[in-house]
C-alpha cells in the first residue's frame, strides 16, 4: 500500500487558509498556490540521492554534496495543476514537464482525457503528478493510468486538498503510488466537491466560472 503524507508545516497550513477563503482573489490565490507548491516540493524532495564532489572554498578544499543526477518529471493535470508547476521548478529547475489534460464530467464526475504530452524518456524518470484537488480520485487514477500506460515506473501524487474518497481510490487502484497532501478534508458533497475545500481550483486560478 502506498504511503500518505500530510504536510502540516505551519507555513503550509497558514497559506492554505487564505487559499480556501472565498474572499481571496485570483491574483493572490495564484501566488499562494505557487508558494505552497514550493514548500511542498521542499518536503517531497527529501529523499533525493546525493553524491560527493570536491570543491574549493575561499579557505580550503572540501568534499561537499550535490544532488546525484536524478531524472525528474513534473506532470500537472490540466488545468488546475498548472498552478503548481512554477513553484516546484523554482527548487528543481532541471525537471522536465509533461502535461495530462483531463476534465471531470459534471454529470458523471468521470474524468475525460483530452491531451497527453510527456518527456520522451518516460521509463527512466521519477514523476510527480500535481493537481490542487483529489476529490473522487477519478482524475488522479486516470492520470496515473495514462503515465503507466506509457512506461512510467516511479510516480508520486501531490495535491493541496484531498477527500478521504480520493485517497482511497488512488490507494486501491495504484498501491505503489505515494500521496502527498497539504490537508485531508472531511468529505465530498453531492456535486463531488470537497468540503470544506476551496471550491473549483481551475476557476479560482484562472478567473473562469
Ligand atoms: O478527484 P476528481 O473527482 O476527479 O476531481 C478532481 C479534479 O477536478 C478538478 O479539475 P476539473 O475537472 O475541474 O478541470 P479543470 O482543472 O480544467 O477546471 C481538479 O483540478 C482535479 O483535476
Ligand atoms: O472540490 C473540488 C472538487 C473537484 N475539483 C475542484 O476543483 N474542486
Ligand atoms: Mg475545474
Amino acid at each position: 500500500m502506498g504511503k500518505v503524507y500530510v504536510f502540516d508545516h505551519p507555513l503550509i497550513q497558514h497559506k492554505l487558509t487564505y487559499i480556501r477563503d472565498k474572499h481571496t482573489g485570483t491574483k493572490e490565490f495564484r501566488e499562494l498556490v505557487d508558494e505552497v507548491a514550493t514548500l511542498m516540493a521542499f518536503e517531497i524532495t527529501r529523499d533525493l540521492p546525493l553524491e560527493e564532489v570536491e570543491i574549493e572554498t575561499p579557505v580550503s578544499k572540501a568534499k561537499a554534496k550535490v544532488i546525484a543526477g536524478k531524472k525528474l518529471g513534473v506532470i500537472p493535470i490540466l488545468r488546475a495543476g498548472i498552478g503548481m508547476v512554477d513553484g516546484i521548478l523554482k527548487l528543481i529547475p532541471a525537471a522536465k514537464v509533461g502535461h495530462i489534460g483531463l476534465y471531470r464530467d459534471p454529470e458523471t464526475l468521470k474524468p475525460v482525457e483530452y491531451y497527453v504530452k510527456l518527456p520522451s524518456d518516460v521509463e527512466e524518470r521519477d514523476f510527480i503528478i500535481v493537481d490542487p484537488m483529489l476529490a473522487t480520485g477519478g482524475s488522479a487514477v486516470a492520470a496515473i493510468d495514462a503515465l503507466k500506460k506509457r512506461g512510467a515506473k516511479s510516480i508520486k501524487f501531490m495535491c493541496l486538498i484531498a477527500a478521504p474518497e480520493g485517497v482511497n481510490a488512488v490507494e486501491t487502484a495504484h498501491p505503489d503510488v505515494d500521496i502527498y497532501i497539504a490537508a485531508l478534508d472531511e468529505r465530498l458533497n453531492d456535486h463531488g466537491y470537497i468540503v470544506p475545500g476551496l471550491g473549483d481550483a481551475g476557476d479560482r486560478l484562472f478567473g473562469t466560472k
